[in-house]
């Protein structure tokens, strides 16, 4: 079917790609005229503003978003200037299910349908396809499905769970329509929750054991610091990382695409040189610990994945100062030099 995309980034771009390899008839719109000639390259058909993108098309028109999610809404204003009843408009990104349940209302009183799409799959996306979380109108989100099937991953990406037999359901091929507009982002932010608590438990646990030669390092351990207690059993100094988590992916309950990545990174750099550390946040495991405290649903795990986080950023820099002030007033402890 007919398709527009506006935001050909990594995400977009690739998602592109694979409607096209489908079969489908994509049109493109990005602020850079080079992603856009890129595209039509490969077989898409280019516009040089989203004025132009949407008279390029036939009713009912199609018009999907993959954008920051900071200027979503702009866009979405501008469409809702440009389509006319029947069309639909398609968030991709990683917009905030509020305003998806905002700008739902507003879409709906002109007849358009908004609909919301928690999009999951990254870089590797193009070749492993993209797991889709839709929230939205049903005619509309009917109307999509070739769509969906085709950027989903497919019912072979995965063992069927025993006892599904027969014809695969949407969310066996990779794909869910979750319920009313929001839904889908929704759904999207509470697997964004999960990610952060994932990745932080796996890196939590690497870094104990990259520390399990405390015992055999005890002379750097510097008076002011509490002296390990029996540093003879402590003595695992130099683990080898890259091949634990090599190990975890065989057999092990913890096995993970997430760990299939970790132990690539760890592959490819096994003192993880080329990063310093600071894991950025883009909002969504905010939303999910502010869902969760308007909910009176108890999230710690999530909402302790989402503090490190922070910390990581550099946000603890006064609260650990407050305490080495607070240790130096009461006992005259002098902070260690790092
Ligand atoms: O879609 C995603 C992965 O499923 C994420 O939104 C994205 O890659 C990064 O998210 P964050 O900045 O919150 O870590």
């Amino acid at each position: 079917m007919q398709i527009a995309m506006i935001g050909l980034g990594r995400m977009g771009a690739n998602m592109v790609r694979r409607l096209l390899r489908a079969g489908h008839e994509c049109h493109v719109y990005d602020v850079s005229a080079d992603a856009v000639a890129a595209l039509v390259a490969e077989g898409a058909r280019g516009a040089g503003s989203v004025e132009e993108l949407v008279a390029g098309l036939e009713a009912p028109r199609s018009v999907w978003l993959m954008l920051p999610a900071a200027i979503t809404g702009d866009t979405v204003s501008t469409l809702l200037g440009a389509l006319s009843r029947g069309d639909a408009i398609i968030d991709g990104g990683n917009s905030s299910y509020r305003d998806d349940i905002d700008r739902a209302e507003v879409a709906a009183a002109q007849g358009i349908d908004y609909v919301d799409c928690g999009t999951s799959g990254g870089v590797w996306g193009l070749e492993r396809g993209y797991c889709l979380m839709i929230g939205g109108p049903d005619g509309a989100v009917a109307r999509l499905s070739p769509v969906f099937a085709a950027l989903a991953p497919g019912v072979e990406s995965a063992p069927r769970t025993p006892g599904r037999d027969g014809e695969p359901s949407p969310a066996e091929e990779g794909w869910l329509h979750c319920g009313a507009s929001g839904a889908g982002h929704f759904v999207k932010m509470v697997h964004n929750g999960i990610e952060y608590a994932i990745m932080g438990a796996y890196a939590e646990g690497l870094n104990i054991i990259r520390n399990a030669g405390a015992g055999v390092r005890k002379a750097e351990v510097d008076a002011e610091t509490a002296p390990l207690r029996e540093p003879k059993y402590y003595p695992f100094d130099g683990i080898d990382l890259p091949e634990v988590a090599e190990v975890w992916r065989r057999g092990s309950v913890i096995g993970s695409w997430l760990l299939d990545l970790t132990a690539e990174a760890l592959r490819q750099d096994p003192h993880l040189d080329q990063f310093a550390g600071r894991v950025s946040d883009s909002g969504e495991g905010r939303w999910t610990s502010i869902a969760a405290i308007e909910e009176g649903v108890a999230a710690p795990l999530l909402t302790s994945a989402l503090y490190s986080r922070f910390a990581s950023q550099g946000s603890d820099l006064f609260a650990n100062k407050v305490e080495s002030a607070q240790r130096f007033q009461f006992g005259g402890h002098v902070e260690k030099q790092q």
